[in-house]
């Protein structure tokens, strides 16, 4: 264990250090180096006598990795003393794809010692990596120790660097590992992730079936098919059924009805498996939409912008600049997708949507931070919805009644799609 870290601590000179102490501001950049630096405190205006540690996932396997990510939080929601704050953090190679370690930054205000008693027990038991982190000095300069398990089950610190800070990168930490992780651009790579998972999570065993029973769907639909997405309460539901009906069209949704029973499960999954669900949701639609596209126009109630969207939207922590440029690869259709005709996206101010979901009897009662960290979640998906390509999607008005929202779209798909 010992070798494996100190061979992980050679590679750690070319890593950057992410700390999101506040959501609404760039993330705190740092490395480590033998040798303090003449620049400014890294850690000022954020930390005062806090006690601090970081600890993060160590294992090459993406599954395991993301399992106990997922889990790490809650278990140290549960076991930490209310004192200590969770703090997202990752480790990372500036601009480099794939690089990033994901883990948590602890500010720990508390006097006893419960939070070292934690973290040395994770050690011991866990494949994690603990750090804590010391003010000292005439110039007060952070440094930042390893702690590593002894024989007789102590912890001592293994290597101990200095904390010194580090330039912005040009792409968000975040961003880097959307690709095969929150969103996959194929198949292929989707069902790769739920077969890895039959062991751990028996239901992924059924939904492959299902998946493997799949109808192929052509590049191209006798009929047009028309996606309507849009966030939760935009009026996707009542929009989908008149159109259906106006049209004589067909009405499909993404994921398919055949998914609900296991949708509940899989919604509790770390992204990865969530995402990977979702994804294959889409393909099993997409047969869908092959088949009753030849007799009719098909209606589809969210499609692969939801999947995409709210997958980045999620994945990307902070700002809504932090989200990838557009024109990125992320936001490019998978090559092995069935494409529709035309992609609507219903828009709403954030009052009307509240008043919707009220009028559904929803959102009563969420606190105010929790609406506030949900109207940037919202904002960034929405912006997502708009960045993806091929083919965009067209905004829509969709404030007005639900007959105005109707005919606003009539006049689109017969513009668009000439029906
Ligand atoms: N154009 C509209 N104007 C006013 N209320 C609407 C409109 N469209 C839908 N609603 C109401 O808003 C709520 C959310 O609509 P719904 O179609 O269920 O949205 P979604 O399927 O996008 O979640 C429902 O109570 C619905 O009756
Ligand atoms: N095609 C789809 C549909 C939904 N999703 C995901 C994206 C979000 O996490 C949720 C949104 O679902 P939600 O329950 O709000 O959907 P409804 O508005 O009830 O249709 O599902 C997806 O990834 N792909």
């Amino acid at each position: 264990m010992a070798r494996r870290m100190m061979s992980r601590l050679g590679q750690w000179s070319s890593y950057v250090f992410a700390v999101d102490f506040d959501t609404n501001s760039d993330p705190i950049y740092f490395a480590l180096a033998s040798k303090q630096s003449e620049r400014p405190q890294v850690f000022r205006n954020v930390l005062a006598d806090e006690k601090c540690y970081s600890l993060h996932v160590q294992s090459d396997d993406k599954i395991e990795r993301a399992k106990f990510y997922g889990g790490l939080k809650k278990k140290l929601s549960k076991e930490l003393p209310p004192e200590c704050t969770i703090l997202e953090m990752s480790i990372f190679q500036p601009n480099v794809k794939d690089s990033v370690i994901k883990g948590y930054f602890l500010k720990d205000a508390s006097k006893s010692s419960a939070t070292e008693r934690v973290l040395g027990e994770l050690l011991r038991n866990d494949p994690v990596y603990v750090c804590s982190y010391l003010c000292g000095g005439e110039d007060r300069q952070w440094s930042q120790h390893l702690w590593s398990n002894t024989e007789d089950g102590w912890v001592e610190v293994l290597e101990k660097y200095c904390v010194v800070p580090a330039e912005k990168p040009v792409h968000h930490p975040s961003t880097l590992s959307i690709i095969n992780y929150d969103v996959f651009y194929s198949f292929e790579d989707a069902y790769k992730v739920l077969q890895q998972c039959v062991d751990i999570i028996p239901e992924s065993k059924a939904v492959l079936e299902l998946v493997d029973q799949r109808l192929e769907s052509k590049e191209k639909t006798d009929f047009p098919v028309i996606v309507i997405e849009g966030l939760d309460a935009t009026g996707k539901t009542t929009l989908t059924e008149s159109l259906t009906e106006a049209l004589g069209a067909t009405l499909l949704k993404s994921p398919p009805q055949c998914l609900s029973p296991w949708r509940a499960r899989f919604d509790t999954e770390p992204p990865l498996i969530r995402r990977a669900f979702y994804a294959l949701g889409n393909y099993l639609t997409a047969g869908q939409i092959g088949q009753e596209a030849r007799q009719a126009p098909v209606i589809v109630d969210r499609y692969w912008h939801s999947t995409a969207a709210y997958a980045i939207a999620t994945a990307v922590g902070g700002k809504l600049g932090n989200l990838p440029q557009a024109g990125s690869e992320v936001y490019g259709w998978p090559g092995d997708l069935l494409r529709p005709s035309l992609v609507l996206m219903l828009s709403l101010s954030s009052q009307e949507r509240m008043r919707r979901l009220q009028v559904r009897g929803q959102d009563k009662t969420m606190e105010e931070e929790e609406l506030e960290a949900n109207h940037l979640f919202r904002q960034k998906v929405e912006e997502a919805y708009q960045r993806i390509e091929g083919p965009a999607c067209i905004t829509v008005d969709a404030s007005p009644s639900p007959d105005q929202v109707l005919q606003q779209v009539l006049l689109l798909i017969r513009e668009k799609c000439h029906l």
